[in-house]
Protein backbone atom coordinates (compact mmCIF):
# COMPACT_ATOMS: atom_id res chain seq x y z
CA UNK A 1 0.00 0.00 0.00
CA UNK A 2 0.93 3.38 -0.69
CA UNK A 3 0.40 6.56 1.53
CA UNK A 4 0.55 10.40 0.26
CA UNK A 5 -0.74 13.14 2.67
CA UNK A 6 -3.04 16.34 1.48
CA UNK A 7 -0.94 18.92 3.65
CA UNK A 8 -3.58 21.54 4.66
CA UNK A 9 -3.33 21.99 7.97
CA UNK A 10 -5.94 21.09 10.26
CA UNK A 11 -7.75 19.79 7.77
CA UNK A 12 -4.73 17.48 6.19
CA UNK A 13 -6.16 13.84 5.61
CA UNK A 14 -3.90 10.49 3.66
CA UNK A 15 -4.51 8.95 0.73
CA UNK A 16 -4.10 4.89 0.39
CA UNK A 17 -3.60 3.53 -2.95
CA UNK A 18 -3.26 -0.19 -2.71
CA UNK A 19 -5.37 -3.45 -3.21
CA UNK A 20 -7.65 -5.16 -0.97
CA UNK A 21 -8.27 -2.41 1.21
CA UNK A 22 -11.56 -3.12 3.15
CA UNK A 23 -9.78 -6.85 4.33
CA UNK A 24 -8.14 -7.39 7.42
CA UNK A 25 -7.73 -4.54 9.79
CA UNK A 26 -10.01 -1.84 8.76
CA UNK A 27 -8.27 1.31 7.42
CA UNK A 28 -11.55 2.49 7.24
CA UNK A 29 -12.55 2.52 10.77
CA UNK A 30 -9.87 4.44 11.86
CA UNK A 31 -11.06 7.38 10.12
CA UNK A 32 -14.37 7.46 11.78
CA UNK A 33 -14.73 9.69 14.70
CA UNK A 34 -18.10 8.69 15.57
CA UNK A 35 -20.37 5.68 16.39
CA UNK A 36 -22.38 6.83 13.02
CA UNK A 37 -22.12 6.17 9.50
CA UNK A 38 -23.70 6.72 6.40
CA UNK A 39 -22.94 5.16 3.10
CA UNK A 40 -23.47 6.44 -0.19
CA UNK A 41 -23.39 4.82 -3.57
CA UNK A 42 -25.32 5.12 -6.47
CA UNK A 43 -27.53 1.55 -7.84
CA UNK A 44 -24.27 0.04 -9.94
CA UNK A 45 -22.01 0.36 -7.13
CA UNK A 46 -23.90 -0.55 -4.52
CA UNK A 47 -24.06 -4.60 -5.21
CA UNK A 48 -20.48 -4.84 -6.26
CA UNK A 49 -18.83 -3.41 -3.25
CA UNK A 50 -20.58 -2.03 -0.45
CA UNK A 51 -20.70 -4.69 1.27
CA UNK A 52 -17.19 -5.07 1.58
CA UNK A 53 -17.41 -1.68 3.29
CA UNK A 54 -20.21 -2.64 5.39
CA UNK A 55 -17.80 -5.18 7.05
CA UNK A 56 -14.85 -3.17 6.80
CA UNK A 57 -16.75 -0.60 9.07
CA UNK A 58 -18.04 -2.63 11.86
CA UNK A 59 -20.26 -2.89 14.67
CA UNK A 60 -21.93 0.85 14.38
CA UNK A 61 -24.77 1.90 16.75
CA UNK A 62 -26.15 3.88 13.66
CA UNK A 63 -25.89 2.73 9.84
CA UNK A 64 -27.51 4.23 6.91
CA UNK A 65 -27.55 2.88 3.07
CA UNK A 66 -28.43 5.67 1.08
CA UNK A 67 -28.60 3.84 -2.67
CA UNK A 68 -29.13 6.68 -5.10
CA UNK A 69 -30.21 5.91 -9.09
CA UNK A 70 -27.10 6.12 -11.15
CA UNK A 71 -25.64 8.83 -13.55
CA UNK A 72 -24.59 11.84 -14.08
CA UNK A 73 -28.46 13.40 -14.47
CA UNK A 74 -28.54 12.36 -11.00
CA UNK A 75 -26.03 14.77 -9.62
CA UNK A 76 -28.75 17.29 -8.80
CA UNK A 77 -30.42 19.46 -5.63
CA UNK A 78 -33.05 16.59 -5.70
CA UNK A 79 -30.47 13.74 -5.05
CA UNK A 80 -28.78 16.17 -2.45
CA UNK A 81 -32.19 16.58 -1.01
CA UNK A 82 -32.78 12.62 -1.16
CA UNK A 83 -29.29 12.46 0.89
CA UNK A 84 -30.56 14.88 3.50
CA UNK A 85 -34.18 13.50 4.51
CA UNK A 86 -32.79 10.27 5.15
CA UNK A 87 -29.85 11.13 7.17
CA UNK A 88 -32.70 13.50 9.39
CA UNK A 89 -34.94 10.38 8.97
CA UNK A 90 -32.60 8.30 10.79
CA UNK A 91 -31.47 10.81 13.14
CA UNK A 92 -27.97 11.43 12.41
CA UNK A 93 -26.10 13.41 14.74
CA UNK A 94 -23.18 16.38 13.96
CA UNK A 95 -21.06 13.29 14.90
CA UNK A 96 -21.87 11.00 11.99
CA UNK A 97 -20.20 10.24 9.13
CA UNK A 98 -20.53 9.95 5.31
CA UNK A 99 -18.75 7.40 3.43
CA UNK A 100 -18.99 8.01 -0.55
CA UNK A 101 -18.78 4.56 -2.28
CA UNK A 102 -18.42 5.03 -6.28
CA UNK A 103 -16.96 7.56 -8.62
CA UNK A 104 -17.23 11.33 -9.20
CA UNK A 105 -20.91 11.75 -9.53
CA UNK A 106 -21.72 9.91 -5.85
CA UNK A 107 -18.31 11.49 -4.37
CA UNK A 108 -19.17 15.37 -5.25
CA UNK A 109 -23.23 14.77 -4.01
CA UNK A 110 -22.02 12.73 -1.15
CA UNK A 111 -19.16 15.66 -0.12
CA UNK A 112 -21.82 18.39 -0.78
CA UNK A 113 -24.10 16.89 1.40
CA UNK A 114 -21.87 16.41 3.65
CA UNK A 115 -20.76 19.78 3.77
CA UNK A 116 -24.22 20.73 4.25
CA UNK A 117 -25.73 18.65 7.12
CA UNK A 118 -25.71 20.54 10.34
CA UNK A 119 -23.46 22.88 8.81
CA UNK A 120 -20.92 20.03 8.01
CA UNK A 121 -19.84 16.62 9.28
CA UNK A 122 -17.38 14.53 8.70
CA UNK A 123 -17.05 12.36 5.30
CA UNK A 124 -14.57 9.34 3.66
CA UNK A 125 -14.14 9.09 -0.10
CA UNK A 126 -13.91 5.83 -1.33
CA UNK A 127 -13.94 6.03 -5.31
CA UNK A 128 -14.22 3.41 -7.15
CA UNK A 129 -13.47 4.57 -11.05
CA UNK A 130 -10.26 5.51 -12.27
CA UNK A 131 -11.53 9.35 -12.65
CA UNK A 132 -12.26 9.48 -9.14
CA UNK A 133 -9.26 7.47 -8.18
CA UNK A 134 -6.82 10.21 -9.57
CA UNK A 135 -8.86 13.11 -9.50
CA UNK A 136 -12.47 13.65 -7.76
CA UNK A 137 -12.02 12.08 -4.66
CA UNK A 138 -8.97 14.44 -3.50
CA UNK A 139 -8.75 18.20 -3.06
CA UNK A 140 -12.34 18.56 -1.46
CA UNK A 141 -14.29 20.24 -4.66
CA UNK A 142 -18.12 19.04 -3.75
CA UNK A 143 -21.21 20.21 -6.38
CA UNK A 144 -24.16 19.29 -7.60
CA UNK A 145 -25.18 20.47 -11.33
CA UNK A 146 -27.64 23.44 -12.36
CA UNK A 147 -29.16 22.56 -15.66
CA UNK A 148 -27.26 25.98 -17.18
CA UNK A 149 -24.23 24.85 -15.47
CA UNK A 150 -21.78 21.48 -14.34
CA UNK A 151 -20.87 21.75 -10.71
CA UNK A 152 -22.53 25.54 -10.22
CA UNK A 153 -23.98 24.21 -6.51
CA UNK A 154 -21.38 23.81 -4.24
CA UNK A 155 -18.83 23.91 -1.13
CA UNK A 156 -15.20 22.89 -0.82
CA UNK A 157 -15.07 20.46 2.22
CA UNK A 158 -12.35 18.15 2.36
CA UNK A 159 -12.58 14.40 3.28
CA UNK A 160 -10.96 12.88 6.63
CA UNK A 161 -9.44 10.02 3.94
CA UNK A 162 -9.37 8.41 0.66
CA UNK A 163 -9.32 4.65 0.20
CA UNK A 164 -8.51 3.90 -3.41
CA UNK A 165 -8.43 0.13 -3.68
CA UNK A 166 -7.69 -0.88 -7.31
CA UNK A 167 -8.66 -4.24 -7.75
CA UNK A 168 -12.33 -2.05 -7.53
CA UNK A 169 -11.04 -0.84 -11.76
CA UNK A 170 -11.64 -4.50 -12.92
CA UNK A 171 -15.19 -3.86 -13.17
CA UNK A 172 -14.95 -0.68 -14.70
CA UNK A 173 -16.45 -0.12 -18.26
CA UNK A 174 -14.00 0.46 -20.59
CA UNK A 175 -15.16 3.59 -21.69
CA UNK A 176 -15.03 4.79 -17.86
CA UNK A 177 -11.38 3.76 -18.02
CA UNK A 178 -10.55 6.24 -20.82
CA UNK A 179 -13.01 8.84 -19.37
CA UNK A 180 -10.38 8.33 -16.42
CA UNK A 181 -7.56 8.64 -18.24
CA UNK A 182 -8.33 11.88 -19.96
CA UNK A 183 -7.72 13.25 -16.31
CA UNK A 184 -4.26 11.85 -15.81
CA UNK A 185 -2.97 13.02 -18.99
CA UNK A 186 -4.35 16.66 -17.67
CA UNK A 187 -1.98 16.23 -14.92
CA UNK A 188 0.85 15.43 -17.48
CA UNK A 189 0.08 18.57 -19.15
CA UNK A 190 -0.02 20.69 -17.01
CA UNK A 191 2.62 19.96 -14.66
CA UNK A 192 4.74 17.29 -15.41
CA UNK A 193 6.54 16.40 -18.97
CA UNK A 194 7.93 13.33 -17.82
CA UNK A 195 4.57 11.98 -16.71
CA UNK A 196 3.22 12.96 -20.13
CA UNK A 197 6.19 10.88 -21.71
CA UNK A 198 5.51 8.10 -19.59
CA UNK A 199 1.92 7.95 -20.84
CA UNK A 200 2.61 7.80 -24.17
CA UNK A 201 4.61 4.42 -23.67
CA UNK A 202 2.61 3.10 -21.15
CA UNK A 203 -1.24 3.65 -22.49
CA UNK A 204 -1.07 -0.10 -23.51
CA UNK A 205 -0.40 -1.58 -20.13
CA UNK A 206 -3.20 0.87 -18.48
CA UNK A 207 -5.43 -0.05 -21.47
CA UNK A 208 -4.87 -3.28 -20.73
CA UNK A 209 -5.27 -2.97 -16.76
CA UNK A 210 -2.22 -3.64 -15.72
CA UNK A 211 -1.97 -3.29 -11.94
CA UNK A 212 1.84 -1.92 -11.77
CA UNK A 213 1.17 0.80 -14.37
CA UNK A 214 -2.36 1.51 -13.21
CA UNK A 215 -0.69 2.57 -9.52
CA UNK A 216 1.90 4.55 -10.87
CA UNK A 217 -0.81 6.45 -12.53
CA UNK A 218 -2.65 6.80 -9.82
CA UNK A 219 0.12 7.97 -7.77
CA UNK A 220 1.41 10.46 -10.12
CA UNK A 221 -1.56 12.08 -10.25
CA UNK A 222 -2.62 12.14 -6.86
CA UNK A 223 0.70 13.48 -5.91
CA UNK A 224 0.48 16.46 -8.39
CA UNK A 225 -3.08 17.06 -7.38
CA UNK A 226 -2.38 16.88 -3.64
CA UNK A 227 0.60 19.08 -3.96
CA UNK A 228 -1.58 21.72 -6.09
CA UNK A 229 -4.03 21.37 -3.94
CA UNK A 230 -2.26 22.15 -0.46
CA UNK A 231 -0.42 25.44 -1.98
CA UNK A 232 -3.66 26.58 -2.91
CA UNK A 233 -7.18 24.86 -1.53
CA UNK A 234 -9.49 27.19 -2.36
CA UNK A 235 -8.58 28.32 -5.94
CA UNK A 236 -7.48 31.81 -5.47
CA UNK A 237 -4.72 30.97 -8.27
CA UNK A 238 -2.31 27.76 -8.73
CA UNK A 239 -5.36 25.25 -8.59
CA UNK A 240 -7.53 26.67 -11.54
CA UNK A 241 -4.90 24.48 -13.89
CA UNK A 242 -6.60 21.77 -13.06
CA UNK A 243 -9.43 23.41 -14.80
CA UNK A 244 -7.48 22.98 -17.95
CA UNK A 245 -9.91 21.95 -20.70
CA UNK A 246 -12.95 21.98 -18.20
CA UNK A 247 -14.49 25.69 -19.77
CA UNK A 248 -14.92 24.03 -23.06
CA UNK A 249 -15.63 20.86 -21.81
CA UNK A 250 -18.36 21.70 -19.38
CA UNK A 251 -20.28 23.37 -22.27
CA UNK A 252 -19.85 20.12 -23.67
CA UNK A 253 -21.71 18.23 -20.83
CA UNK A 254 -24.15 20.88 -20.26
CA UNK A 255 -25.32 20.79 -23.63
CA UNK A 256 -25.09 17.22 -24.51
CA UNK A 257 -27.64 16.69 -21.48
CA UNK A 258 -25.63 15.18 -18.84
CA UNK A 259 -24.92 11.77 -18.85
CA UNK A 260 -24.40 11.84 -22.89
CA UNK A 261 -20.85 12.55 -23.30
CA UNK A 262 -18.82 11.39 -19.62
CA UNK A 263 -16.86 14.23 -18.10
CA UNK A 264 -13.50 13.19 -19.03
CA UNK A 265 -14.60 12.83 -23.13
CA UNK A 266 -15.89 16.43 -23.03
CA UNK A 267 -12.12 17.42 -21.11
CA UNK A 268 -10.46 15.91 -23.64
CA UNK A 269 -11.80 17.43 -26.51
CA UNK A 270 -11.43 20.87 -24.63
CA UNK A 271 -8.02 19.87 -23.64
CA UNK A 272 -7.25 19.82 -27.52
CA UNK A 273 -8.69 23.16 -27.98
CA UNK A 274 -6.85 24.75 -25.42
CA UNK A 275 -3.86 22.72 -26.99
CA UNK A 276 -4.62 24.37 -30.28
CA UNK A 277 -4.92 28.33 -28.99
CA UNK A 278 -1.82 27.46 -27.36
CA UNK A 279 0.03 26.78 -30.65
CA UNK A 280 -1.97 29.88 -32.37
CA UNK A 281 0.37 31.44 -29.74
CA UNK A 282 3.30 30.63 -30.85
CA UNK A 283 3.75 28.83 -27.16
CA UNK A 284 3.47 25.45 -28.39
CA UNK A 285 4.56 23.36 -31.70
CA UNK A 286 2.20 22.12 -33.75
CA UNK A 287 3.50 18.83 -33.49
CA UNK A 288 2.04 18.99 -30.07
CA UNK A 289 -1.66 18.81 -31.19
CA UNK A 290 -0.70 15.85 -32.98
CA UNK A 291 0.91 13.75 -30.07
CA UNK A 292 -2.07 14.04 -27.82
CA UNK A 293 -4.65 13.94 -30.33
CA UNK A 294 -2.65 10.34 -30.92
CA UNK A 295 -2.45 9.48 -27.22
CA UNK A 296 -6.11 10.77 -26.66
CA UNK A 297 -7.15 8.36 -29.23
CA UNK A 298 -5.14 5.43 -28.20
CA UNK A 299 -6.78 5.83 -24.81
CA UNK A 300 -10.37 5.84 -26.88
CA UNK A 301 -11.46 9.25 -26.26
CA UNK A 302 -12.96 11.49 -29.08
CA UNK A 303 -10.88 14.34 -30.37
CA UNK A 304 -14.34 16.32 -32.11
CA UNK A 305 -16.36 18.63 -30.49
CA UNK A 306 -20.24 17.77 -30.28
CA UNK A 307 -22.44 17.21 -33.94
CA UNK A 308 -23.97 20.39 -34.16
CA UNK A 309 -22.32 22.70 -31.45
CA UNK A 310 -21.15 25.85 -32.84
CA UNK A 311 -19.47 28.52 -31.54
CA UNK A 312 -22.39 30.79 -30.53
CA UNK A 313 -23.42 27.88 -28.05
CA UNK A 314 -19.94 26.80 -26.22
CA UNK A 315 -19.80 30.96 -25.96
CA UNK A 316 -23.33 31.70 -24.31
CA UNK A 317 -22.65 28.56 -22.56
CA UNK A 318 -18.56 29.28 -21.47
CA UNK A 319 -19.92 32.85 -20.23
CA UNK A 320 -21.19 31.44 -17.26
CA UNK A 321 -17.78 29.16 -16.48
CA UNK A 322 -16.82 29.52 -12.70
CA UNK A 323 -13.72 31.09 -13.27
CA UNK A 324 -15.05 34.56 -15.44
CA UNK A 325 -14.13 37.46 -13.66
CA UNK A 326 -16.17 40.87 -14.22
CA UNK A 327 -17.72 39.00 -17.28
CA UNK A 328 -14.12 38.29 -18.88
CA UNK A 329 -13.45 34.82 -19.57
CA UNK A 330 -10.54 33.08 -18.59
CA UNK A 331 -8.75 30.02 -19.88
CA UNK A 332 -6.01 27.45 -19.16
CA UNK A 333 -3.29 27.33 -21.78
CA UNK A 334 -0.08 25.88 -21.78
CA UNK A 335 2.89 27.94 -22.00
CA UNK A 336 4.93 24.59 -22.82
CA UNK A 337 4.12 20.85 -22.01
CA UNK A 338 3.95 20.96 -18.23
CA UNK A 339 3.69 24.67 -17.98
CA UNK A 340 0.21 25.55 -17.71
CA UNK A 341 -1.19 29.36 -17.30
CA UNK A 342 -4.43 30.93 -17.24
CA UNK A 343 -5.26 33.90 -19.19
CA UNK A 344 -7.84 36.46 -19.21
CA UNK A 345 -7.29 37.67 -23.23
CA UNK A 346 -8.38 35.75 -25.44
CA UNK A 347 -10.78 37.55 -27.88
CA UNK A 348 -14.39 36.38 -28.91
CA UNK A 349 -12.73 36.55 -32.56
CA UNK A 350 -9.92 34.34 -31.48
CA UNK A 351 -12.46 31.39 -29.84
CA UNK A 352 -15.01 31.73 -32.80
CA UNK A 353 -12.50 31.04 -35.51
CA UNK A 354 -11.27 27.84 -33.00
CA UNK A 355 -14.41 26.81 -32.81
CA UNK A 356 -15.90 27.26 -36.36
CA UNK A 357 -12.71 25.36 -37.30
CA UNK A 358 -13.39 22.38 -34.87
CA UNK A 359 -16.79 22.11 -36.14
CA UNK A 360 -15.41 22.38 -39.78
CA UNK A 361 -13.06 19.11 -38.49
CA UNK A 362 -15.75 17.25 -37.39
CA UNK A 363 -18.28 17.39 -39.74
CA UNK A 364 -15.43 16.66 -42.83
CA UNK A 365 -14.94 13.44 -40.64
CA UNK A 366 -18.00 11.41 -40.69
CA UNK A 367 -18.41 8.44 -39.54
CA UNK A 368 -15.55 8.38 -36.41
CA UNK A 369 -16.33 6.65 -33.06
CA UNK A 370 -17.59 9.73 -31.35
CA UNK A 371 -19.85 9.68 -27.88
CA UNK A 372 -22.77 11.30 -29.72
CA UNK A 373 -22.74 9.20 -32.84
N1 LIG B 1 -14.62 17.07 -7.27
C1 LIG B 1 -13.68 17.08 -8.20
O1 LIG B 1 -12.56 17.57 -8.00
C2 LIG B 1 -13.95 16.41 -9.52
C3 LIG B 1 -12.89 16.10 -10.38
C4 LIG B 1 -13.17 15.46 -11.57
C5 LIG B 1 -14.48 15.10 -11.89
N2 LIG B 1 -15.47 15.42 -11.03
C6 LIG B 1 -16.85 14.99 -11.31
O2 LIG B 1 -16.87 13.57 -11.30
C7 LIG B 1 -17.94 13.12 -12.13
C8 LIG B 1 -17.45 12.03 -13.05
O3 LIG B 1 -17.00 10.96 -12.26
P1 LIG B 1 -16.87 9.49 -12.87
O4 LIG B 1 -16.17 9.56 -14.15
O5 LIG B 1 -16.33 8.64 -11.80
O6 LIG B 1 -18.37 9.11 -13.22
P2 LIG B 1 -19.50 8.33 -12.42
O7 LIG B 1 -19.47 8.63 -11.00
O8 LIG B 1 -20.77 8.56 -13.16
O9 LIG B 1 -19.08 6.81 -12.61
C9 LIG B 1 -19.00 6.31 -13.92
C10 LIG B 1 -19.83 5.01 -14.10
O10 LIG B 1 -19.10 3.91 -13.58
C11 LIG B 1 -19.91 3.17 -12.65
N3 LIG B 1 -18.98 2.59 -11.70
C12 LIG B 1 -18.31 3.24 -10.73
N4 LIG B 1 -17.39 2.42 -10.20
C13 LIG B 1 -17.51 1.24 -10.82
C14 LIG B 1 -16.82 0.00 -10.72
N5 LIG B 1 -15.78 -0.15 -9.91
N6 LIG B 1 -17.21 -1.02 -11.51
C15 LIG B 1 -18.24 -0.85 -12.39
N7 LIG B 1 -18.90 0.30 -12.57
C16 LIG B 1 -18.53 1.33 -11.78
C17 LIG B 1 -20.86 4.21 -12.13
O11 LIG B 1 -22.01 3.61 -11.57
C18 LIG B 1 -21.16 5.00 -13.39
O12 LIG B 1 -22.10 4.32 -14.18
C19 LIG B 1 -18.46 14.34 -12.87
O13 LIG B 1 -19.64 14.78 -12.28
C20 LIG B 1 -17.36 15.37 -12.68
O14 LIG B 1 -17.84 16.67 -12.73
C21 LIG B 1 -15.24 16.05 -9.86
O1 LIG C 1 -9.94 19.89 -8.35
C1 LIG C 1 -10.02 20.83 -9.14
O2 LIG C 1 -9.77 21.99 -8.82
C2 LIG C 1 -10.43 20.58 -10.54
O3 LIG C 1 -10.65 21.53 -11.28
C3 LIG C 1 -10.54 19.17 -11.00
C4 LIG C 1 -11.46 18.98 -12.20
O4 LIG C 1 -11.01 17.82 -12.86
C5 LIG C 1 -12.91 18.74 -11.81
O5 LIG C 1 -13.65 18.37 -12.95
C6 LIG C 1 -13.60 19.85 -11.05
O6 LIG C 1 -14.82 19.41 -10.53
C7 LIG C 1 -13.91 21.05 -11.91
O7 LIG C 1 -14.18 22.08 -11.03
P1 LIG C 1 -15.08 23.33 -11.38
O8 LIG C 1 -14.71 24.28 -10.31
O9 LIG C 1 -14.69 23.79 -12.76
O10 LIG C 1 -16.50 22.87 -11.34
ZN1 LIG D 1 -12.48 17.21 -14.31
Amino acid sequence: MHTLHVELGERSYPVYIGRDLFSGQSLLARHIRGNQVAIVSNDTVAPLYVERVREALGERQLLTEIVLPDGEQYKTLASLEHILDRLLQDNHSRNTTLVAVGGGVVGDIAGFAAACYQRGVDFVQVPTTLLAQVDSSVGGKTAVNHPLGKNMIGAFHQPRAVLIDTVTLHTLPRRELAAGLAEVIKYGLICDPGFYQWLQEAMPRLLARDEAALAEAIERSCSLKAGVVAADEREGGLRAILNLGHTFGHAIETAQGYGNWLHGEAVAVGMLLALRLSVQRGWLDPAETVRLERLLHAAGLPLDVPAGMGPALFLELMARDKKVVDGRLRLVLLRAIGEACVVDDVTPAELEDLLAAAQLRRDSAPGEDRPDS
